[in-house]
């Protein structure tokens, strides 16, 4: 934070007013590439967002949305909603949980910390448990640190150790479970030659058990709890890689959809539940997809399902999860501290706020944004709007998903002027980009394009001003490229099917009739990211961006 003579005032931009609505638009999972099959948003009917294109290269451009640009340990790291979202809220560039974890293990800085100590404490006579996502996506987690953090837990006392496994396919191609699994009981079965008790003890899918986000469906952590911590699930195996393959062979099985099993040993007794003087992990360094489980790992009082027992453990996220709600209040590795967020600016200059998106997006918009805090910063100003998701349909099945229902609510917010920000994530290109099904791709694509043309309209009929950008990519590539850009096929022949986001710029469009004439984007900024964006919107909404920002993307000419 600022030190003395800090304010929260922004100064009057000299040049653009205030008072015109301005909407921003984020389109998930929604890149630029090259004009082909595998592009379901090139293949969509999407007038609106093409007719934005118009404007280029003034009033439309690209943006970076992956790697370093976010915050990312490389350049070979793809988007995420995480941090694009932290980066198009916070308008800097922040070293992210991915990078933060890798800087900690490799000094070694992250057994000393306050976290580790906690849960050393239990090393003498507990179990030390894991609990993750198994892959080397580097969205959520990475094998690689899973990899480093267990054999440095062994070499600081860890005797036994339990890995509950949660089976990626949406930022890996799905069937690569089965090679990280092994990989991981390789790395097991060479600390049972060293005298570690160290076994995986259950998994699921991740869509399925466990990492559920922003309370869409309970049921996904109780399946987890049930497995992890009671030692409890209709599939039982003597190892995970019996587990994985058999379940795979199911028809219509998917890593990402895997139903809940246990390990168990020649009694058939789970090999690992939690129970009392145990230490607990959560390994992934991403927020919104272990908050839930977080919850029921830590909080005393519990009623959004039975938890049948509530061991008494030493549990510390690898990151602290949620900064408002400070949970959980133990974990190995600080978060970035993302503050003077614009959301948090913008609203202490009497800025008034609507964001909307349906549930499993919702906090994108509002948690991420706001740099990982829930709430409100200013209720009076701010209205935070959620439409309840589907539950137990799968995205390819009703692909428009709530698109209609969120651009109803914006048009809404902006048609009764209470607002001057009215903000929301359309999540389909994302949401079915990763479930790998191109036909309804193609439809989602248009489902979010006719919802930017409501908001657009809206935002004529106020004399207002839009802001319509993504991310990262997903639904333009669907398709996994060799290095020329060839798609890949199996050993049978099929194509293989991208369920994953990419490491394409994303599109970003101003207009509207409240835009003041000769704002258009500088050309100066080739290499610019989400990032940029932050100070674009509080310029459009007639302030100048704090000078620690990353430079606005627009200029204005006489
Ligand atoms: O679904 C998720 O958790 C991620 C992919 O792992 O997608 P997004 O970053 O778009 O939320
Ligand atoms: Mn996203
Ligand atoms: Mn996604």
């Amino acid at each position: 934070m600022a030190g003395s003579g800090f304010s929260w005032k922004l100064p009057d931009h000299p040049k653009l007013p205030k008072g015109r609505t301005v909407a921003v638009v984020v389109l998930d999972g929604w890149g630029e590439a090259e004009p082909d099959q595998y592009n379901c948003i090139h293949v969509a009917d999407t007038p609106a967002t093409d007719s934005l294109r118009k404007g280029a290269p003034d009033k439309w451009r690209l943006i970076k949305a992956h790697g370093t640009a976010v915050g990312l340990p490389s350049d070979d790291d793809m988007g995420n909603s995480e941090v694009g979202h932290n980066a198009l809220g916070a308008g800097r560039i922040y070293a992210q949980g991915a990078k933060l974890v890798d800087l900690a293990l490799a000094s070694g800085k992250i057994y000393e910390g306050e976290g580790f100590k906690y849960i050393k404490e239990c090393f003498e006579i507990g179990t030390l448990h894991l609990v993750g996502l198994l892959s080397d996506g580097g969205v959520h987690s990475r094998l690689d640190q899973l990899q480093l953090l267990i054999k440095g837990a062994a070499e600081h006392g860890a005797k036994r150790i339990r890995v509950h496994i949660l089976t990626d396919g949406r930022d890996v191609l799905d069937g690569s479970s089965v090679g990280f699994v092994e990989a991981l009981e390789n790395d097991l079965a060479k600390l049972r030659e060293k005298g570690v008790d160290a076994q995986i003890a259950s998994g699921g899918g991740r869509m399925y058990v466990t990492m559920d986000r922003y309370e869409n469906d309970w049921n996904v952590i109780k399946r987890g709890w049930d497995a992890h911590v009671l030692g409890e699930a209709p599939h039982k195996f003597r190892t995970a890689v019996e587990a994985v393959k058999k379940l795979r062979a199911e028809p219509n099985a998917s890593d990402q959809y895997l139903p809940p099993f246990v390990i168990v040993d020649e009694n058939g007794e789970a090999v690992g539940p939690i129970v009392d003087g145990d230490a607990v992990v959560t390994f992934n360094f991403r927020a919104d997809r272990m908050v839930m489980l977080a919850k029921a790992l830590e909080y005393d009082n519990f009623d959004k399902f039975d938890r049948v027992r509530f061991p008494k453990i030493h549990y510390a996220g690898m990151l602290q999860y949620d900064g408002e709600l400070k949970l959980p209040s133990h974990y190995l590795v600080s978060p970035p501290e993302i503050e003077r967020t614009s959301g948090e600016y913008l609203v202490h200059n009497g800025i008034r706020t609507f964001a909307c998106s349906e549930t499993v997006k919702f906090g994108h918009v509002t948690f991420f944004w706001n740099g990982n805090r829930s709430g409100y910063f200013n209720p009076e100003l701010e209205e935070y709007v959620e439409i309840p998701s589907d539950i137990g349909i799968p995205f390819n099945v009703r692909p428009k998903m709530k698109a209609a229902e969120i651009a109803e609510k914006a048009r809404d917010a902006i048609l009764n002027r209470k607002f001057d920000q009215v903000r929301v994530n359309l999540p389909n290109g994302d949401m079915v980009g990763h479930t790998g099904d191109i036909q309804a791709t193609i439809v989602g694509c248009k489902a979010a394009d006719e919802a930017v043309k409501i908001i657009l309209d809206a935002v004529d009929q106020v004399g207002g001003i839009y802001v319509v950008t993504a991310d990262h990519g997903n639904a333009e590539d669907m398709v996994k490229r060799n290095k020329s850009g060839q798609p890949l096929v199996d050993k049978n022949g099929n194509i293989q099917i991208l369920t994953s986001h990419t490491l394409r710029p994303v599109p970003i469009a101003i207009g509207g009739p409240g835009l003041a004439p000769g704002v258009r984007f500088r050309g100066d900024l080739a290499e610019a990211g989400l990032a940029n964006v932050a100070a674009t919107v509080i310029n459009l909404h007639g302030f100048e961006a704090p000078s620690d920002y990353e430079p606005t993307l627009i200029e204005i000419v006489e």
